[in-house]
């Protein structure tokens, strides 16, 4: 993959989204406000315009016990599992196989009313890196998805407006080993896992109308996720 003309991108994308989302949301600048709340879950959002156009930063913080960052990276990639847990997902094909921890999606998501159906094209990669803090503790597992051109698929060409993200989701495992020496099991495991996205939405749509589908949207999306993840790990070996 290393010589694929996408390469020097993906490197340069993945640095700069795995560096911002290790900064607390104190570190990430002014303007970050609280949107949503569930349990674990934070999420929080900056109103960001772009020509006009809602475009506002996600950051979302979630805990999790029970699952590996591994796990949630791992069914956060693939696309054999996307259609489970991907409620707005309308279609989905992988347009390349770059190398097998790198994909090229074109996915349309199903219309939101009143805003037109939107679709998106992105590169996939799939990265462990180091657990710098701790030498010999769980590796840390990364996605991060950013919209590409394609010539085979021109943007804007069809029905569907072409949207452009950037989306990065990073998990550190946490194992709090069992005191009397027995073997690990699930409930010594747990996931911080930090989301962040830049959606802009390609087309104009009310900002209104997208803040509203955003506030609705993430909580569900993340919420059913990692209830996918917790669900199709629950009897299965844990993944590192
Ligand atoms: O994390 S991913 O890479 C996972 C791969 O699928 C991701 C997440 C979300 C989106 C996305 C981008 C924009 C919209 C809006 C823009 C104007 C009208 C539709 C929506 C609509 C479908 C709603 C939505 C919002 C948030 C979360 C899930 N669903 C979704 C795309 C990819």
């Amino acid at each position: 993959a290393s010589q694929h003309r996408l390469w020097p991108e993906i490197e340069n994308v993945v640095k700069s989204q795995v560096n911002m989302a290790k900064m607390g949301i104190g570190e990430c600048g002014a303007g970050w406000q609280l949107f949503a709340e569930d349990g674990e879950m934070k999420m929080y959002r900056r109103e960001e315009e772009v020509d006009g156009m809602v475009c506002d930063p996600l950051k979302a913080v979630h805990v999790v016990k029970g699952i590996s960052g591994h796990e949630v990276c791992h069914y956060f990639f693939n696309p054999q599992y996307r259609y489970d847990w991907e409620s707005t997902l309308e279609h989905m094909t992988v347009l390349e196989t770059i190398s097998e921890d790198t994909l090229v999606f074109l996915q349309t998501h199903k219309r939101i009313w009143p805003a037109s159906q939107r679709e998106g094209l992105f590169w996939s990669h799939i990265r462990k890196l180091p657990n710098e803090k701790d030498r010999d503790g769980p590796d840390i597992w990364t996605v991060v998805n950013n919209s590409t051109e394609y010539s085979e698929h021109p943007a804007n060409n069809g029905k569907c407006v072409r949207i452009f993200l950037t989306v990065c989701l990073l998990c550190q495992t946490t194992v709090d080993p069992p005191k009397d020496g027995t073997t690990l099991t699930r409930d010594n495991l747990s996931c911080k896992i930090t989301y962040c996205s830049v959606v802009n939405p390609g087309g104009w749509a009310p900002a209104s109308v997208l803040r509203a589908v955003y506030k609705r949207e993430y909580p569900k999306f993340l919420k059913r996720f990692t209830a996918y993840v917790k669900n199709q790990t629950k009897n299965k070996p844990i993944m590192f």
